[in-house]
């Protein structure tokens, strides 16, 4: 496919996605419909499609419109593309540019792409961070792994990958954390992936697994474990410890048995609603907006509204509640969102202490600033 030809075919799965349809199933489907198409050119139209959906307020803006080909138009003018040579109206590429389209327009600002909504609150939660963390997050983000130290140092990783054509260097936020340069494509099917040396996980999750008071011996519950994320990031530390990992939806849990497998670790599966305990250490990884990762899921920002936030607020609140009481005298609970949002972070831990009477032993905030997704997390521990 033509560079034109793509793009074209972006403008056609952005209309779809903005009326509604969720972006990753409408990628599925166009493939499905277009076989000619090879891996290049769906990885290009993702990008696109992606690229889009961040910078959604800005390109609209440089584009004349929110619609697929106004955001088009708004990315090639963002990266000073050949407008016209895209725009040319030849077979398979977009329509020329009407005369309203082709009127120059002013820069846009980066507000732009954050919901105009939650401006004070990010304003209010990050101060004077607050612009430059929107700025930074029209970028997409990197690809992290992480190093399974139970079965290889970073050095060995990076030369395994080498091999497969994969460029990854060590980053400064965690030490079992590799910033993937080139080949990011190639990962899953990489000899390292397969046999457990490396995971897919960002570096701010890392560096805030990494603060987590584990140690052998101890019991730990990852109370929302979703995929395991966190879980199996604290049996590389701890091989010796107990864990385990329970969720409100066992579906969410299904693909941990067979990453506790790759990565050599044990992990005992709790049904919903029946977490067991007490625990030495219990690990909530609570449901949230996501804001601090909203540059790998562009449609979430969007998508996000008052009321919902409001609902996640109760709803980490009475896993709070509920997840206190499950650790042992003397042992810690590490409430942790990967939200930008005091809301979210601050104030519930605040309000959880006031509460409790619990003494808070560590925190860790971060924000794409780190070069990382925003995350926060408090240690927060129980007397004896
Ligand atoms: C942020 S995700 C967890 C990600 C995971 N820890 C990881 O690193 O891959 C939050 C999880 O909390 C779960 N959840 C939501 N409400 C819950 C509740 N009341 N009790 C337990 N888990 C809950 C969701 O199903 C979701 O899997």
């Amino acid at each position: 496919m033509t560079p034109a030809a793509r793009i074209q075919a972006a403008i056609e799965i952005l209309d779809q996605t903005l009326a509604g349809s969720p972006a990753e199933q409408v990628l599925t489907n166009w493939a499905r419909a277009h076989r000619f198409a090879g891996s290049g050119d769906r990885a290009a139209i993702r990008d696109h499609v992606y690229e889009a959906l961040r910078r959604r307020g800005s390109l609209a803006h440089l584009g004349g419109g929110l619609s697929g080909r106004g955001l088009m138009i708004g990315l090639a003018r963002a990266e000073c593309l050949d407008l016209e040579g895209i725009f040319s109206g030849e077979r398979f590429a977009p329509a020329p540019l009407t005369a309203s389209e082709a009127v120059p327009v002013d820069p846009a600002d980066a507000w732009l792409d954050w919901p105009a909504w939650l401006r004070p609150a990010l304003e209010e939660s990050q101060a004077e961070k607050a612009a430059p963390i929107v700025a930074a997050m029209q970028r997409r983000a990197p690809v992290f792994l992480r190093v399974n130290l139970a079965k290889a140092d970073p050095a060995l990783a990076i030369s395994m990958l080498a091999e497969e054509e994969i460029v990854a260097r060590r980053h400064p936020l965690a030490a079992t954390a590799l910033e993937v340069v080139q080949g990011e494509r190639k990962i899953s099917g990489s000899r390292a992936y397969q046999s457990g040396i490396i995971e897919l996980q960002d570096a701010a999750s890392q560096a805030i697994a990494s603060v987590l008071p584990i140690a052998p011996g101890m019991r730990v519950l990852d109370y929302c474990a979703g995929g395991g994320g966190k879980a199996l990031a604290l049996a590389a530390r701890a091989p010796e410890a107990a864990i385990f990992a329970h969720d409100i939806d066992a579906g969410r849990m299904r693909d941990i048995p067979a990453r506790a497998a790759r990565a050599g670790a044990r992990i005992g599966l709790r049904k919903p609603g029946q977490p067991g305990g007490p625990y030495d250490l219990v690990v909530v990884d609570a449901p949230c907006s996501g804001s601090g990762t909203w540059r790998r899921t562009p449609e979430a920002k969007w998508a996000l509204t008052p009321d919902r936030l409001e609902e996640l607020t109760r709803i980490q609140r009475e896993i709070l509640s509920i997840a206190r009481t499950l650790v042992a005298p003397g042992g810690a609970l590490a409430y942790m969102t990967c939200s930008l949002l005091a809301d979210e972070n601050e104030r519930q831990v605040a309000a959880f202490l006031a509460e409790t009477g619990w003494a808070e032993d560590a925190r860790l905030a971060l924000t794409p600033l780190d070069g990382a997704d925003g995350f926060f997390a408090s240690v927060l521990r129980r007397a004896e």
